[in-house]
């Protein structure tokens, strides 16, 4: 690595979405594998990468709640997003028939997103902890009744022939990404005509009195803003924290005076700003 190239920690090994996502949204980073989500937040934490890039929700599947636990726990923030239209495939050794497969390996994403398919299949469901892992696994296993959903870049890369192709459970089915930094991140320029995203954690998990969520949209929508996208946190019957995305810049007036107001309520973590990506044309706004 020369000393100017930057790196991105990745789940998995080659082949997962999450490596190709990368090579898609940051062609010219280096690519650093790592096991699991939070080995990928830790890199960054350590300084070991300069960013990470992980699926936080899909239109199939919805929210990856993992990711949205860890990073509360860390002091990252989010730099970018990006989508990709994830086509699963079902790939398998060479010599098996569909008809003999019983057991499908992959990402509990990827299997969750292809639900009714393993279901038709009458297969059993094997949760591994990315993709392209589960191909090799797939790949090194004997008995011809194993397959994996993976990317058809697993053929290649780990000798598997493809079964079927597009095996979804919806036909559109697109994975949105974030790209995670360490603060402090200075915030994109404020370019007109671009669109931009602003993250922020409101609340608290020690707030014994939970969180007055309306109180908490008024203030935003006393400001003409818009919320693209909220999670609550399970593990509490009553909602202490959100996380929250507005249709905004962090610098923005309007969205000064939101959490200006909101901090009269509660507490206000930045997540980070970002330039949003072009929405997929066949997912809504
Ligand atoms: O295991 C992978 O390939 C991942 O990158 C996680 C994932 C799985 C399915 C859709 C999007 C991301």
């Amino acid at each position: 690595m020369t000393p100017t190239e930057k790196s991105v920690a990745y789940l998995g090994i080659p082949g997962t979405y999450t490596y190709i996502s990368c090579t898609e949204k940051l062609p010219d980073y280096k690519l650093v594998p790592r096991p699991g989500f939070r080995e990928c937040l830790e890199a960054v934490e350590k300084g070991e990468v300069d960013a990470t890039l992980m699926a936080i929700e899909n239109s199939t599947a919805g929210r990856v709640e993992a990711v949205h636990h860890l990073l509360r726990d860390t002091s990252l923030v989010i730099t970018g997003e990006h989508f990709h239209s994830v086509k699963h495939c079902l790939l398998a050794p060479e010599g098996t028939s569909l008809d003999n497969v019983t057991e499908i390996l992959s990402h509990e994403q990827a299997l969750k997103q292809c639900k009714l398919f393993i279901a038709r299949q009458g297969a059993t469901p094997i949760p591994c902890s990315g993709t392209a892992v589960a191909a090799k696994l797939v790949a090194q296993s004997e008995g011809g009744n194993k397959a994996v959903i993976a990317a058809e870049l697993c053929v290649e890369l780990y000798q598997l022939s493809v079964l079927k192709r597009d095996i979804q459970d919806m036909k559109v089915n697109t994975t949105r990404f974030i790209v995670i930094q360490k603060p402090p991140q200075t915030p994109p320029p404020q370019i007109a005509g671009k669109a931009y995203g602003t993250s922020m954690l409101i609340g608290s998990n020690d707030n014994v009195d939970g969180l007055d969520v309306v109180k908490v949209f008024d203030c935003i929508s006393a400001q003409g803003l818009t919320v693209s996208k909220m999670e609550t946190y399970a593990g509490n019957i009553q909602i202490k924290q959100i996380y929250i995305e507005l249709r905004c810049h962090s610098e923005s007036d309007a969205c000064r005076k939101a959490c200006a107001n909101i901090e009269l309520i509660t507490t206000v973590r930045p997540m980070g700003c970002y330039e949003l990506a072009d929405r997929p044309s066949d997912i809504s706004a």
